[in-house]
């Protein structure tokens, strides 16, 4: 149990990767090794800045001219098939503990006010529905009673509303085949938007398919998250709030090394990855792009 209190403590240690490792866990399934190489060396410095700066960036790469865009998309359908491959009983046991790890950790104790995704097991998303069905019911009732937003897709060009729910009773399957809220709850009400409330939220779980210890992170390709993260940001600098803590689960086939995620200036990074091993912390002076 001392190893829960030691993660994200404080949330200033720099880089570090807390260890959680139980007696036991299984570590027998090992993850596929990395088929992408790091960028050449000549775009690290000013040169990567420039590199990133634009979407349709080009480098090359032995004879190959290669996108920004491509090389995500060419990462995101490694990791699917990197998750596809994973035993059903190995993913469970990450979700396990990564969602311990996330329940014990002193940060979600206190937080009154959390955005999280609803996981998909079609698209083999580490599990929330743990922590969300504790958060909902205060099972433990020693914690903050919070306020749990959930993500709704407006439209096919990135539009993304965080809506308030008081049930999991309360989410229907969209075209995608994730769960999420409708605009109105039982009565007929609109439900609360995250970006009309009065306060600030503490933290958000968010998912995604890549992560580096430097904060990248790539997602599913619809900018969703990108987009509404932006426009959250503005919101908090507008009404002078605390900055939310950027929290992401991911399996261990979904850590990247450094210089293997390819991102641009619209690419969010995260303050912290939840990983079944422990919590990595993004030192915050780490210049990404
Ligand atoms: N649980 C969850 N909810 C979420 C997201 C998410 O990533 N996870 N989103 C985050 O943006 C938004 C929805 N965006 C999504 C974007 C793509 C796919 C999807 O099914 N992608 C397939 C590939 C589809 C294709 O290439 O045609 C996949 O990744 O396998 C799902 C949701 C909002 N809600
Ligand atoms: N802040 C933004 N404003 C406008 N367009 C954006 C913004 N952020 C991302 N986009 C657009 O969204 C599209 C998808 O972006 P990207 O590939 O980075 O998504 P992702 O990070 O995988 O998805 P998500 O953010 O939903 O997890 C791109 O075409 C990009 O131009």
């Amino acid at each position: 149990m001392r190893v829960f209190r030691k993660v994200l403590e404080g949330f200033r240690r720099k880089n570090q990767i807390e260890t959680f490792m139980p007696n036991n866990f299984d570590f027998s399934y090992t993850s596929p090794s990395s088929i992408f190489s790091p960028l050449p060396s000549s775009f690290v410095g000013d040169n990567l800045s420039f590199f990133l700066s634009t979407r349709m960036a080009t480098t090359i790469q032995g004879n190959v001219a290669t996108t920004v865009d491509q090389k995500k998309r060419a990462l995101r359908m490694k990791i699917r098939k990197d998750l596809k491959s994973m035993p059903l009983s190995h993913r469970r046991q990450e979700d396990e503990l990564i969602q311990s790890i996330i329940l014990n950790s002193s940060w979600l104790g206190p937080c009154k006010s959390l955005c999280a995704y609803i996981s998909s097991e079609d698209l083999r998303e580490v599990d929330t529905s743990r922590i969300l069905s504790q958060v909902i019911s205060n099972l433990d009732g020693k914690h903050a009673k919070k306020k749990l937003y959930v993500p709704r897709v407006e439209d096919r060009n990135s539009n993304m509303r965080m809506l308030h729910i008081s049930t999991m009773e309360d989410l229907i399957e969209n075209s995608m085949n994730i769960l999420e809220p409708s605009p109105v709850d039982a009565h007929g009400n609109p439900r609360e938007d995250v970006m009309q409330t009065s306060d600030p939220v503490d933290v958000f779980l968010l998912p995604g398919l890549a992560f580096d210890c430097s904060g990248r992170r790539i997602g599913r390709g619809g900018g969703y998250y990108d987009v509404f993260l932006r426009k959250y940001q503005e919101l908090v600098s507008q009404r002078k709030w605390k900055k939310p803590l950027l929290v992401s689960l991911a399996y261990s086939v979904q850590i990247m090394d450094e210089g293997v995620i390819p991102i641009t200036q619209d690419d969010f990074p995260v303050d912290a990855i939840v990983c079944p091993s422990g919590v990595i912390q993004v030192d915050p002076a780490i210049e990404r792009k």
